[in-house]
């Protein structure tokens, strides 16, 4: 069973690193420095410290990896459009697993959006849920969600993709599914703004399940599932990423309410996502406060005082 990865950042290392573990045969391409990564062994920019098992081969052809029985695109949601018009020609034959989790800016697609736009005709599948790319690769226990709109392409998917540490659960509602993983790190920001504010854990757990409540209505808007969202790839990542230290959406929401500048390269998805929800939120006539309110802080119009305020003072209402 061979699987092809497009992206060698964090996540798609790691998954390589837990495929490859199992028996899979992976190929993993980088669109810079395969050649030292394959002699390293590790990949010492993105993922230091796991070592690659053998059957994980980098490479810097991408058809190398678009041959593969399975093929995961691995970039930033705001790189996936570029990435599939790169590899179009390779990818059409394919039935892509986008792991990416975001919006789209300008076009407010989500990846499966992204990948029939470029790509008509293909059926998309999402990987996603709460996993970070350091637990998979230390074979630490993950349960993810594999979504797809087609049932037997995504029991299909999911034989192949499961590992004897990553569990998956099946989905058909792909809408949910990568509407969860992306609010969720909008969410993030605001919660760890919050705590690096000194607003304290009672102030972030109010946010986390308003959050949960902005989520479940932009996500209905849309015509996911409820129960999608009440599951890993909704409330799941959600309780992860607004808790821990590990996120770099909730890292960066710390920088953000400490007052510090945000020096680190590393990928933060929730702040472009937070962007292009809330313009599709306005839209949509959907009520989305506290994504309005991270971005009034990253467009720096609002001080996070301010925004807690304004949180404060929304009408009083029933839960
Ligand atoms: N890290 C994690 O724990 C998890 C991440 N994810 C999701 O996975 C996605 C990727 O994140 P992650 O791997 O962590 O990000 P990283 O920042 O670690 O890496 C991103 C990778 O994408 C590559 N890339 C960017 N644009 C292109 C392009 N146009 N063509 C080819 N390669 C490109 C980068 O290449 P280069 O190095 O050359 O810049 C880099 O290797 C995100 O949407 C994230 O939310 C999901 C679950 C867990
Ligand atoms: O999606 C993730 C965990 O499920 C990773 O979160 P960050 O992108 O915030 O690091």
């Amino acid at each position: 069973m061979s699987v092809g990865i497009l992206g060698a950042g964090a996540f798609g290392t790691a998954l390589g690193i837990v495929l490859a573990r199992s028996g899979r045969e992976v190929v993993l391409w980088a669109r810079e420095g395969a050649e030292a990564m394959q002699g390293a062994r590790e990949n010492i920019r993105r993922l230091p410290g796991y070592g690659f098992p053998d059957g994980l081969r980098v490479t810097d052809q991408a058809r190398d990896a678009t041959a593969a029985e399975t093929v995961l695109l691995a970039v930033p949601m705001q790189s996936l459009r570029e990435l599939l018009e790169a590899e179009a020609a390779g990818l059409r034959a394919t039935s892509p697993v986008a792991c990416c989790k975001g919006v789209e800016l300008g076009t407010t697609l989500g990846p499966a959006g992204v990948v029939t736009d470029v790509l008509p005709g293909v059926t998309p599948a999402i990987l996603t849920g709460p996993s970070f790319a350091r637990d998979i690769a230390a074979g630490l226990p993950t349960a993810l969600t594999l979504a797809c709109g087609d049932p037997a392409l995504g029991r299909s998917l999911q034989a192949r993709l499961a590992t004897p540490t990553v569990r998956l659960y099946r989905s058909e509602d792909v809408t949910g599914a990568e509407l969860g993983g992306a609010l969720k790190n909008v969410i993030a920001i605001a919660c760890g703004a919050a705590m690096g504010a000194g607003l304290g854990e009672s102030a972030r757990a109010a946010l986390m399940t308003r959050g949960f409540a902005e989520m479940n209505r932009m996500a209905l808007a849309l015509g996911a599932e409820v129960t999608t969202l009440a599951g890993l790839s909704g409330f799941g990542d959600l309780a992860l990423t607004c808790t821990s230290e590990g996120s770099r959406n909730y890292r960066f929401g710390l920088a953000l309410g400490r007052g510090e500048t945000w020096s680190s390269g590393d990928t933060v998805e929730g702040a472009p996502t937070a962007r292009a929800v809330a313009d599709r939120g306005r839209a949509l006539g959907v009520e989305m406060p506290i994504t309005s309110a991270v971005v009034a802080l990253l467009d720096g119009r609002m001080k996070l005082g301010d925004a807690m305020d304004m949180l404060l003072a929304r009408p009083l209402r029933e839960e």
